[in-house]
């Protein structure tokens, strides 16, 4: 998918204030997705491999769709880009769209964090934020297809939000170079991590994605139509598991940061 920040300018996309303005964005894209999803019961049965029969598949619901998903989309590049990362890297098929030419923006590496990602969402966000009090009553009556296809789009987005801590990673890197240079030869993962943290772009970030679970889940004129989203879960969730991940994302990047380097 074409990125929303250009990430065909190097200097655009290592500006630390259009990382984190991208950040801010991708709060509305994760938002309006928990809405989605948070209309439906848990219907833990499509997380379950073969909880949902599939002809040639032994995956799960969740997973076959994600796996699709991303099988088609790959054609159209949006694999290609250096902001995504696929959680079926082996179900990628050549683009049909000509290449785009990005520059090298990032330092090679590895870093996926996506397997952390999808078992923290299945395990801890979904039961956090879709109701959990209703039967769940077969595949016959229940929305286990819109229920699997809010989850792919969630996700994406939540897999995009966190690995962009590679862009911020590599933007600090080039601001305090010799710092992190120092930390890295060492093997510093902890002083990394605090080189990395800013704690008051953090609490703004739980402050903003707060009020915005409460304005986005509320209709502006109906009082009925209240809190569409539990608020407190979404807070949670951006600090006990976006914000982590992401600083893991900055970490492990880092650690990568030397190789192939006159530092190495
Ligand atoms: C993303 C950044 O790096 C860290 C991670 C943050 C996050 O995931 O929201 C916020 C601040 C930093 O602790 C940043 O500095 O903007």
């Amino acid at each position: 998918m074409d990125a929303a920040i250009d990430l065909t300018d190097r200097s655009k996309a290592l500006d630390l204030s259009n990382i984190r303005a991208q950040l801010i964005r991708l709060e509305d894209t994760i938002t309006f997705h928990l809405i989605e999803r948070a209309q439906f019961p848990h219907n833990k049965t499509i997380y379950v491999p073969g909880g949902v029969p599939i002809p040639g598949s032994d995956l799960s619901l969740m997973d076959y769709l994600l796996q699709e998903q991303e099988r088609i989309q790959s054609r159209v590049r949006r694999y290609e880009s250096p902001d995504e990362h696929p959680f079926f890297p082996q179900a990628l098929e050549t683009p049909i769209l000509e290449p785009l030419q990005y520059p090298q923006i990032l330092w090679a590496n590895d870093v996926n964090e996506n397997e952390t990602i999808k078992k923290r969402y299945i395990e801890e966000i979904i039961p956090a934020v879709c109701p959990t009090n209703r039967v769940d009553r077969g595949a016959s009556q229940e929305n286990y297809g819109s229920s699997a296809s809010a989850d792919v789009n969630l996700l994406q987005a939540l897999s995009r939000r966190i690995h962009f801590g590679k862009f911020v990673a590599e933007s600090k890197f080039q601001q305090e170079t010799d710092k992190f240079v120092q930390l890295i030869k060492a093997g510093d993962r902890q002083g990394i991590d605090e080189a990395i943290t800013n704690m008051k772009v953090e609490q703004l970030v739980l402050k903003r994605i707060e009020t915005k679970a409460q304005t986005y889940g509320s209709d502006p004129v109906l009082e009925e139509y209240r809190n569409k989203i539990d608020s407190e879960a979404v807070v949670n969730m951006y600090k006990n598991i976006i914000i982590p991940i992401t600083k893991v994302v900055e970490v492990e990047y880092l650690m990568q940061r030397l190789k192939g380097t006159q530092w190495e």
